[in-house]
């Protein structure tokens, strides 16, 4: 037992031996744990420290390769750089020798250029003196001129004077004839004796007397002017144009073509539509308008108005008016501005062709009114007018002046004319006569006052001369174109115009006046 018990504290002992060893033992093994963590702490710290500083080695290295390649690029640029500037170098070489060779001639060029600046020099010092000579020459040329002027402005008023002076020695009232051309049938047996002046005209007629004798009448008429059948409208135009003419001056002017139907009054009047055919009407229109021009440079400036006015069965009717037949009532008013009818058109006109519309116009409705009654343009008379206002701002002068050109109704009597059955024609036929005969009348009557007689004239008798009272009187000139027909037919028609005409030819009607208005 002891044995035992010894062996058991023996083995205690053993055990608390064992168990101090173990102590031991284990503390050791805490302390070498420690050593171990802390040892692990320590290695991975210079693990990450090695990785850091890694990865700043990649870092830089990518940085370095960059700047590598940027400077390779870099590097590639200069490259091109330079072998450009090498190739502009090499150019600009050449072009300096070019340069060089250009600057050379341009030099010598330079040289020449200044020994010609030289010469002209001289040559405008030469120009320069001659210059002012000729301005002081333009300057005196200048005052020519205004001189020149001023003598042609005289001279153009001395002209009017002189023109009137020889319109006056022509007689106020003056008279042509003019015989149409023959147109198929017999011809009458007409001469014209006068080959120098064409003044005369002589008809002949023959008839057999109660015993049987041949009997020859001989008609001398004569006339400030004759027109043979071959004559063209030129040349009446141009015994006409200083009539014309004198209604720029501020004369009243008044021009008829008086005749049988047929006789060529219209011809005379209108005429045609072509240059060689056109008649007294657009010739005068368009010497007015030419003269007006001419007279610009003289200071003169003008207005113009027409009017066209057909006379039938003693109504008026305006030939311009709106509608397609005139229905109204026109009434003629004299006043201290001139004539005027009541309710007509009056055209202001520019220009020659604004005349041909307004005349076209007239015509178509002159036309329009033939067919509705009968032929009746040869059954009216026309009177075609242009009011003319002129001032001149260099002299202060003014004037007015009215050309009318009328185209009467055919003249022929009664009996011939067919019209003794038909009361429309009777009519038509009266008041021609009247009208006529009115007119006739007041020319004689105007014959008869002379220059201060006190005598009454009958202007208010026809429509006709009531129109034209302030270009029939004394003041104004007249010219009267009787249209006569070649045919043997229409002899004693000829016979009775020619005396109407020769009793409007011995006719002396006072003198012609300016109708001049004080310049305001
Ligand atoms: N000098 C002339 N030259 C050529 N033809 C003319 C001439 N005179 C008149 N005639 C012609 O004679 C014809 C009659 O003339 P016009 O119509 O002018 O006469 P009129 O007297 O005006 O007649 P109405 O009184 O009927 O109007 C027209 O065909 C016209 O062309």
């Amino acid at each position: 037992m002891e044995a035992e018990r010894a062996k058991v504290a023996e083995l205690q002992a053993n055990h608390r031996a064992i168990s101090l060893e173990l102590a031991s033992a284990r503390s050791q093994e805490l302390n070498q744990r420690r050593e171990l963590v802390s040892a692990s702490d320590e290695l991975n710290s210079i693990k990450m420290k090695h990785s850091r500083e890694i990865m700043e080695l990649e870092m830089d290295i990518n940085k370095r390769d960059r700047q590598i390649r940027e400077l390779n690029e870099d590097l590639r640029i200069a490259r091109g750089d330079l072998e450009r500037e090498r190739e502009s170098v090499s150019s600009l070489k050449s072009t300096l020798s070019h340069q060089s060779t250009a600057h050379l001639s341009l030099t010598t060029q330079v040289s020449a250029l200044n020994a010609q600046i030289a010469a002209v020099q001289s040559q405008l010092d030469v120009a320069t003196s001659t210059t002012s000579q000729r301005t002081l020459d333009l300057g005196s040329a200048q005052k020519r001129i205004t001189e020149l002027e001023q003598d042609a402005r005289q001279c153009e008023s001395i002209r009017r004077k002189l023109h009137n002076m020889v319109q006056e020695l022509k007689g106020n009232i003056r008279v042509f004839c003019r015989v149409r051309p023959l147109s198929g049938d017999s011809a009458a047996d007409i001469s014209y004796p006068d080959r120098r002046d064409h003044k005369e005209i002589v008809l002949y007629s023959s008839s057999s007397s109660a015993m049987g004798q041949e009997r020859k009448e001989v008609y001398n008429f004569n006339f400030d002017r004759v027109f043979e059948p071959e004559s063209t409208q030129a040349d009446v135009f141009e015994e006409i144009s200083q009539l014309a003419q004198s209604c720029t001056d501020g004369y009243n002017v008044c021009i008829f073509a008086y005749g049988q139907t047929g006789s060529g009054k219209s011809h005379t009047m209108e005429g045609g539509s072509t240059n060689t055919t056109s008649g007294m009407i657009p010739r005068a229109v368009e010497q007015v308008f030419r003269v007006t021009e001419e007279l610009k440079t003289k200071g003169w400036e003008y207005t113009m108005e027409g009017q066209f006015l057909e006379i039938y069965n003693e109504a008026i009717n305006d030939l311009l008016g709106k509608g397609e037949f005139d229905k109204k009532k026109h009434e003629i008013k004299h006043d201290k501005n001139g004539t005027r009818v009541t309710d007509t058109n009056v055209v202001s006109l520019r220009s020659p062709n604004e005349v041909r519309s307004i005349l076209a116009l007239a015509n178509s409705r002159r036309t329009v009114a033939a067919t509705l009654m009968n032929e009746r343009s040869s059954r009216s008379h026309s009177v075609f007018t242009l009011r003319i206002s002129g001032s001149n701002q260099h002299t202060g002068e003014q004037c007015e002046g009215c050309l009318n050109l009328v185209d009467l109704a055919g003249s022929e009597r009664l009996n011939s004319s067919g019209a003794a059955g038909d009361k429309e024609r009777l009519k038509e036929t009266q008041s021609i006569n009247k009208s006529l005969s009115a007119l006739g009348d007041v020319i004689a009557a105007l014959g008869e006052k002379g220059e201060k007689g006190e005598k009454h004239i009958p202007y208010r008798n026809s429509k006709l001369t009531y129109l034209l009272q302030n270009s029939l009187s004394g003041n104004s000139k007249t010219l009267m174109i009787l249209n006569l027909s070649p045919l043997a037919a229409h002899l004693n028609e000829s016979l009775t115009s020619l005396r109407f005409a020769t009793k409007v030819n011995n006719t002396t009607i006072g003198t012609a006046k300016k109708q001049l208005r004080a310049s305001s």
